[in-house]
């Protein structure tokens, strides 16, 4: 317990009394909101407010191993998305839950904590699309700036950081079928590599936003710190409502509930929306910042026309199980789940708790589809040693929103043994959804339609990428265990020859699972670009003044990989902006690359 748990975190951030104005007004403190607090309140003549609608994270949070059992809990706003057209949810029907942090440290309390920061060609692309100041080696020095990395034999190799709020550290243990991934790569051709390296395609083990063996969620890296500054207000359990605006389309304050009252705050500078993409969006909207049609429709006044909620997309994967012959190789969660190990954790932060989420391998690859002549992988192989059903299902039920019949027809066959499964996710998606508005009430979850898989180079490109998954968990690094592909005859895929293209396309429609990165919905973009939300400053468009939203939600096409890395670095570019200051860019430490042409949608 005292390894692992820095008793400073029992501190508590609420507040009950708090200023009727303040210079900078923060919605919303998960992965962005709480870099801006942090950094925004380093001037101490500014007085800050961060106004978050959950509470506090807590002990279970702190475990890796934990992640996907916070989910559908008091700190996950549970989030369903429509039924959707692509016929993925054929076999089973679900609407797929979308979890998303309520608590303060957002998604990062919530997530599988892997730390992957893109790809350089991502930035490039932004700079492409009109966002002046966002290349690789603008962002770079920000991605470098947070960052703690632990790993001696990666920090100083030129693109990481040492002394920065947020720890990144590689795993203290590793099981058999962990430690066999990188194997397995080399034997398909892929070098063992730093994966936010010089280059970007290769197989690993992930480094993981974890210190000492705990989660490390922006709560703990960057609120933790400020507990003393008193120009630094936090206020939880405090949902803002709408933003204010007076006749002049200047943002003025914010209305928000706290415990059944409302109150009004008032901003003399700006009001920073960091809501994530989700939740930004629907305040934007119910503040009278969305698309006329839409609001006019709901009676709202519109004080700017813009196209809030739209480009919504996510990383998606189809997944491909494998059984071993092998005992104890893998994370069996009704195994390790037990009090030595559960001791070990809490005494020395090691130990199988400590494995982020059950994911010990990625894999950056390119399939046939990928079209490009050089590092820009289109898939990202998540490795989850152990599979799904290791804890009889009961994650896995819960997640993905089965039944237990439903379970136990497909999937309970994997419950007995060692197993593991490759996620194939999808780096570039090309369909696009929205959100919008279920009602006038903010209390309503909003209308999520990421309409997946619509575009059809989504599906071409998801087969190609099981193939090669197929592959690796049959190179001689998993044969050793007795690997064998699970391949159950999928209800509603028997008419096509089992591990044909058509029969891995049926596949991948009816076992579609988002692997939580929706972005978009606030997109970046130059002024006269019609599908901008905000401009390269991240400040709202339309006319609209002391306004901007800060979070995954800016994002105009999402980055290769992950996405909280790239969302905390968001934040502490426009931090530094605010401030009026900029890191100098960073010359790409490996020299110049080649030129490409990248889709730019
Ligand atoms: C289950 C899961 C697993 C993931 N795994 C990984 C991973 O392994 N690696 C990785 O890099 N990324 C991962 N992600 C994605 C990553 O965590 C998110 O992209 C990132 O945290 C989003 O940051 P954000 O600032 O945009 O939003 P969030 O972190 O979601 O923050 C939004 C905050 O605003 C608050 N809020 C919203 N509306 C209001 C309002 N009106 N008033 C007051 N407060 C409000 C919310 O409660 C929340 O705290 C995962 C996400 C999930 C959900």
């Amino acid at each position: 317990f005292l390894y692992v748990r820095n008793f400073d975190q029992s501190y508590t951030v609420s507040r009950n009394n708090w200023d009727l104005e303040y210079d900078f007004i923060i919605v919303g403190g998960g992965s962005a909101g709480a870099v801006l607090a942090n950094r925004l309140s380093e001037i101490s003549d500014w007085k800050i407010l961060l106004l978050e609608a959950g509470g506090s994270d807590n002990i279970l949070s702190d475990i890796p191993l934990a992640a996907a059992s916070l989910q559908q809990t008091p700190i996950d706003w549970a989030y369903q998305i429509e039924p959707q057209e692509a016929s993925c949810f054929g076999l089973i029907n679900r609407r797929m839950h979308w979890p998303r942090g309520k608590v303060l440290g957002g998604s990062s309390v919530l997530n599988y904590m892997v730390y992957i920061r893109g790809n350089r060609r991502d930035f490039d692309n932004w700079v492409r699309l009109g966002n002046v100041g966002w290349s690789y080696e603008e962002v770079l020095p920000y991605f470098i700036k947070s960052e703690d990395n632990r790993d001696p034999s990666i920090a100083f190799n030129g693109f990481h950081g040492v002394g920065g709020y947020l720890t990144v550290s590689s795993p203290p243990d590793v099981t058999p079928v962990g430690l066999a991934f990188p194997e397995a790569g080399k034997f398909l051709g892929y070098p063992n590599i730093d994966l936010n390296g010089p280059i970007q395609t290769g197989w690993a083990i992930p480094q993981g936003t974890v210190r000492r063996g705990a989660r490390c969620s922006t709560s703990k890296a960057f609120l933790l710190p400020t507990k003393d500054r008193p120009n630094l207000h936090v206020l939880t359990f405090s949902y803002v409502t709408k933003i204010l605006f007076n006749e002049d389309k200047r943002a003025i304050g914010v209305q928000f509930d706290r415990f059944s009252l409302t109150h009004v705050v008032y901003v003399r500078k700006e009001v920073i929306v960091s809501g994530g993409s989700i939740n930004s969006p629907q305040l934007l909207m119910l503040s009278g910042i969305g698309p006329a049609d839409h609001l006019n429709a709901f009676g709202i006044p519109i004080i700017a026309d813009l196209p809030v909620g739209n480009n919504l997309h996510d990383h998606i994967y189809p997944g491909v199980h494998f059984s071993l012959e092998a005992k104890g190789v893998s994370i069996v969660q009704r195994r390790v789940v037990s009090l030595p190990n559960i001791i070990k954790y809490f005494t020395s932060g090691r130990g199988p708790l400590t494995i982020i989420g059950g994911i010990e391998g990625l894999g950056f690859i390119k399939t046939k589809y990928a079209n490009y002549s050089d590092d820009f992988p289109d898939f990202q192989i998540h490795l989850l040693s152990g599979d799904i059903s290791s804890d009889d299902g009961q994650n896995f039920r819960r997640v993905q929103g089965i039944t237990r019949e439903l379970y136990e027809q497909y999937y309970l066959p994997y419950t007995s043994f060692d197993s593991f499964s490759f996620y194939p996710v999808m780096l570039h998606p090309k369909s696009r959804g929205f959100i919008r508005l279920r009602s006038t009430s903010p209390y309503d979850p909003p209308i999520i339609d990421p309409k997946y898989l619509t575009h059809p180079d989504d599906i071409l490109s998801m087969v190609d990428a099981m193939k090669i998954c197929i592959a690796g968990g049959l190179t001689p690094a998993y044969r050793k265990f007795g690997s064998k592909l699970f391949s159950r005859i999928i209800p509603g895929c028997e008419s096509y020859p089992v591990l044909s293209d058509e029969y891995l396309a049926c596949q991948a429609r009816t076992y579609i699972q988002t692997i939580y990165h929706p972005v978009g919905t606030c997109r970046m973009g130059p002024a006269d670009d019609e599908r901008s939300v905000v401009d390269p400053e991240l400040r709202v468009l339309g006319g609209v003044k002391g306004l901007r939203v800060v979070d995954g939600s800016i994002m105009p096409v999402i980055t290769s990989g992950n996405t909280n890395a790239p969302i905390i670095m968001i934040a502490e570019k426009i931090s530094d902006l605010i401030k009026g200051v900029q890191l100098p860019p960073m010359r790409f430490p490996g020299g110049d690359i080649k030129r490409i042409t990248l889709w730019i949608p």
